[in-house]
């Protein structure tokens, strides 16, 4: 039996809690050696896995890299299925192929270097297995807890830039797109599945910012055009420092759907590819977005799941209700 621990400090983002966080940060004077921990952490629960030091850097910072975590032979075979996918070996139901706005421009160019990223391949056994690497969840029942849902399923084939920069993807809060709470209770598990780094457009986040809210998101305007459903911070300020997480094959981030991040341009020629899921507690509940800063990513998912499932009518939560999947222990509410 796991012991689970998470401490709330009512307002637990707000300043004060923040200050305290930090306070009991700071190692006491006098004889002690070692540093004192603090032990209100909000963004964690304990499972004997995350060591003191590493709940720390999630508490602070938002995410958490642990190396290695998935291994060559499983990393070759998403790939393979991918590649089945892109030459339409196989369909999947529900599956949804996104082009890069550059190259769908510009001439048709068969198997996987018009397909930039496909999302919802929980209908595919192969890909979903991901989701259900037990040294994953293991991880991730250290965010959500118990009863873990599988709600979000993305394969990224970042392609080499088409000249117009639209191979970035702007900095935003994975939230934006989620009609479910609390946020503390998400994560995203995202995992390299070769060299990622500055020259094939790398995850870059802004560290601590899952402390604050959710932001306005709305389309850059960038002259090169954006991707459907790339919703950006409004008026992100790129002087803020950014930290380039640079991962090898196999190493795995964990981050909250707060944090703000994004990912820069492909300068290589060759596809940068990720595999990625976000979980939730299946004890989260779903909310209603209308009147808040995300309708107008509702309305885009509305209109999306009517032209390509001929589904009309929908919420954005209605959505999520359908490719939802449970991973581990109950579906309680989600
Ligand atoms: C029942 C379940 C439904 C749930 C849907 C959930 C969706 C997303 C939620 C994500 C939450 C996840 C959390 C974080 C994730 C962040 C993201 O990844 S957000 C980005 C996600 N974007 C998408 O998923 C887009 C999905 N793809 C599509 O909608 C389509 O592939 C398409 C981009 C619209 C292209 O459609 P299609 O009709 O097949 O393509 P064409 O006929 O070739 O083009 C039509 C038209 O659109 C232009 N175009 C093509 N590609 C793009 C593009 N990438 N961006 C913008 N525009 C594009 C193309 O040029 C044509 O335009 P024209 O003017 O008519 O010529
Ligand atoms: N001019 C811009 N306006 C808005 N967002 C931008 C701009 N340039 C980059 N970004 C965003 O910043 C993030 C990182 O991109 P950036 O181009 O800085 O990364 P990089 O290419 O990996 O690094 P660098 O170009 O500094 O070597 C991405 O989310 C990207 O979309
Ligand atoms: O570029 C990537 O691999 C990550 C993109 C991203 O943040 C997302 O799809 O939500
Ligand atoms: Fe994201
Ligand atoms: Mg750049």
């Amino acid at each position: 039996m796991m012991a689970y621990r998470r401490t709330f400090t009512p307002g637990g983002s707000g300043r004060l809690a923040v200050l305290q966080r930090h306070l009991s940060a700071v190692p006491l004077s006098g004889q002690l050696t070692s540093t004192v921990y603090p032990t209100n952490f909000c963004y964690t629960l304990d499972n004997n896995l995350l060591t003191t030091e590493q709940r720390q850097f999630y508490e602070e910072n938002g995410f958490l890299v642990i190396k290695n975590l998935v291994s060559a032979v499983d990393i070759e075979r998403f790939r393979e299925e991918f590649e089945r996918l892109c030459k339409k070996e196989i369909t999947v139901p529900g599956l949804l192929i996104m082009r890069d706005v550059a190259i769908a421009k510009s001439e048709y160019v068969p198997d996987q270097k018009a397909i930039t990223k496909v999302q919802n391949f929980h209908e595919d056994p192969e890909l979903f297995r991901y989701c259900s690497l037990p040294q994953i969840v293991k991880y991730v029942e250290c965010f959500t807890g118990p009863n873990i849902m599988a709600m979000h399923t993305m394969l990224i084939n970042k392609p080499p830039d088409a000249g117009k920069k639209s191979s970035r993807h702007p900095m935003h809060q994975d939230l934006h797109y989620f009609p479910f709470r609390p946020s503390d209770h998400i994560v995203c598990a995202w995992t390299a599945m070769e060299r990622i780094d500055r020259s094939n457009g790398c995850l870059v986040v802004i560290p601590g910012t899952h402390k604050g809210t959710l932001k306005q998101h709305d389309y850059p305007e960038w002259e090169g055009g954006v991707n459907k459903m790339y919703h950006g911070v409004r008026d992100f300020d790129l002087t803020i420092p950014r930290v380039h997480l640079v991962m090898e094959k196999g190493d795995t981030v964990f981050f909250h759907p707060l944090l703000i991040h994004g990912s820069g341009m492909n300068r290589t020629a060759g596809f940068r590819k990720a595999i990625s899921c976000h979980y939730a507690s299946a004890d989260c509940h779903y909310i209603d977005v209308k009147g808040t800063t995300q309708e107008n990513i509702e309305k885009e998912v509305v209109e999306l799941a009517c032209k390509r499932h001929g589904l009309s009518g929908l919420t954005l939560k209605d959505t999520w209700m359908i490719k939802a999947r449970l991973i581990n222990g109950e579906r309680t509410n989600l």
